[in-house]
C-alpha cells in the first residue's frame, strides 16, 4: 500500500571533506524516485545550505556568528536545489522548495497553510524538499527549529506521514558515541515506552558540519513516534536500505510509534507551538487531565515557570518536572501565580475580575502519551 514517508539528510551524509558527495546523493535521488513511481508519497528534509555555502565560499569551518551563517545558507541553499533539480530531473521526478521558519507553524492559519500546500505538492507527484529557511530564522527567540531533525519530525506530524527517515553518518542509535566509545552497544528496536526511559549518551554537538549529534534525533524521535510516526535511523550513503526497511527489514534503528492522535489541532498544540513557559501540577491535577478528560483549574497548579501571556502554549508536568501535556492557557504566568492551589470560584474575588473558569480548557490541552 503507498505510505507517505519523510526523508531527513543531514549535512554529515551529504558532504564529504567538504565537498558534495555526489555518489549519495544521487543514490538518495534514484531511491525516493523509486518510491514515487511506487506511489509512495515523498517529502525530502535536506540540510546542507551552511555546508555547501562554506564549500562554494572556502570556508574551512561551520561559522558561529548568525549573521555569517544566515549569509552562507543562501548561498548554498541555491546551489543545493540546483544540485538536486539535476538530478530529479534526470529521472523525470519535478520536486520543489519549501523552506519553514518555526514561526510558520505556530500560527495555526499558516500550519494549515503549509499543510494545505504540502498536500498538494504530493497530489501532483512532486517530491518537495524542505530546509528552515536559515536566512530569516531568528535564533535568539527561540523561533527557530534549531536542527533539521526536529523540522523533519514536525513537517512528519504536519503531513501525517507513517514513516520518517533520519539519516545520518552512523548505521544506528548506539548506547554511546560508537566515534569516542568503541563499546558502544548497538540499539535495533525501540518500542513506546522504551523511548521515555531510553538512556544513552548522545553528546550534543555532532560531527564537524552536523548539528545536534544523536541529541536532536531523539528529540524528533519522540515527537514523531507521539504523532504516531514510525522512525528509523538509518545511513545516509546507503538510501536504498530505506526499501529495505519498508519490507521490514529491521535495518538501523527503528522507533515504534504511539497511535496516532485522532485530533489534528491538538497535534498542533502539542508539536506546532513553542511553549513559553511550565505549570508543575499536583497528583490530582495529572490524573484528572490524563485519566478522566478534565481541564487544567488553579486548584492543581502547585508551580508556575517562565513567563507567558494568556494564549501562549505551555509544557505541563508533574511533580517531578516530567512533561505530561502542552496546553494552552487562559491566563499570563503573572495571574497563575496569584491564583494556584485556588478554588476557580475565588479567582474573581483574587484577580478582581471575572476570568476563565479553568486555566488550561481541555479542549487546548493536548496530552503526551509516554
Ligand atoms: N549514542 C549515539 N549513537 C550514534 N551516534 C552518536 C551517538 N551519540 C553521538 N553520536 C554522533 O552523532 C553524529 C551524527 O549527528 P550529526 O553530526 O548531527 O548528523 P547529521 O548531520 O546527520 O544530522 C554521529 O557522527 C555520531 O558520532
Ligand atoms: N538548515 C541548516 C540545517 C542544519 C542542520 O540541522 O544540520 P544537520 O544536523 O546536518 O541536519 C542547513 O541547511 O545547513
Amino acid at each position: 500500500m503507498p505510505q507517505t514517508i519523510v526523508v531527513k539528510i543531514g549535512t554529515s551524509s551529504l558532504t564529504r571533506d567538504g565537498q558534495l558527495a555526489l555518489s549519495s546523493l544521487a543514490a538518495l535521488v534514484e531511491t525516493l524516485t523509486r518510491l514515487r513511481s511506487r506511489g509512495n508519497r515523498v517529502i525530502l528534509v535536506s540540510s546542507g545550505a551552511v555546508g555547501v555555502g562554506c564549500a562554494r565560499l572556502n570556508l574551512l569551518e561551520r561559522p558561529q556568528h548568525i549573521a555569517l551563517k544566515q549569509a552562507v545558507a543562501a548561498v548554498g541553499q541555491g546551489r543545493l536545489m540546483r544540485v538536486y533539480d539535476d538530478l530529479f530531473s534526470s529521472l523525470r521526478q519535478p520536486i520543489a522548495q519549501v523552506l519553514l521558519t518555526r514561526r510558520d507553524l505556530i500560527e495555526r492559519s499558516s500550519y494549515l497553510n503549509a499543510k494545505n500546500t504540502f498536500q498538494e505538492l504530493l497530489r501532483l507527484g512532486v517530491v518537495p524538499i524542505v530546509n528552515e529557511n536559515d536566512t530569516v530564522a531568528v535564533e535568539e527567540l527561540q523561533l527557530n527549529f534549531g536542527d533539521n531533525d526536529t523540522l523533519s519530525a514536525l513537517v512528519a506530524s504536519l503531513i501525517e506521514a507513517d514513516w520518517l527517515f533520519l539519516l545520518t553518518d552512523v548505521d544506528r542509535l548506539y548506547s554511546d558515541d560508537p566515534r569516542r566509545n568503541p563499546d558502544a552497544q548497538p540499539i535495533s528496536l525501540v518500542n513506546a515506552d522504551q523511548l521515555a526511559q531510553l538512556q544513552v549518551q548522545t553528546g550534543t554537538s555532532g560531527s564537524q558540519w552536523g548539528t545536534g549529534g544523536m541529541a536532536t534525533k531523539l528529540t524528533a524521535a519522540r515527537i514523531a513516534t507521539n504523532a504516531g510516526v514510525r522512525v528509523a535511523i538509518a545511513q545516509g550513503k546507503i538510501p536504498e536500505n530505506i526499501e529495505k526497511i519498508l519490507k521490514g527489514k529491521l535495518i538501523g534503528t527503528q522507533f515504534e510509534p504511539q497511535p496516532r492522535p485522532e485530533n489534528a489541532r491538538k497535534r498542533w498544540i502539542a508539536h506546532g507551538l513553542v511553549a513559553m513557559g511550565k505549570l508543575y501540577l499536583d497528583s490530582g491535577a495529572v490524573r484528572a487531565i490524563c485519566h478522566q478528560g478534565k481541564s487544567l483549574l488553579a486548584a492543581g497548579i502547585t508551580q508556575v515557570e517562565g513567563e507567558f501571556q494568556t494564549s501562549d502554549a505551555t509544557i505541563l508536568c508533574d511533580f517531578q518536572g516530567r512533561e505530561i501535556a502542552r496546553g494552552i492557557v487562559n491566563y499570563s504566568s503573572a495571574e497563575i501565580q496569584k491564583i494556584q492551589g485556588q478554588r476557580s470560584e475565588r479567582i474573581p474575588l483574587i484577580l478582581g475580575y471575572a476570568g476563565a473558569d479553568t486555566v488550561v480548557h481541555r479542549d487546548n490541552l493536548a496530552i503526551l502519551k509516554r
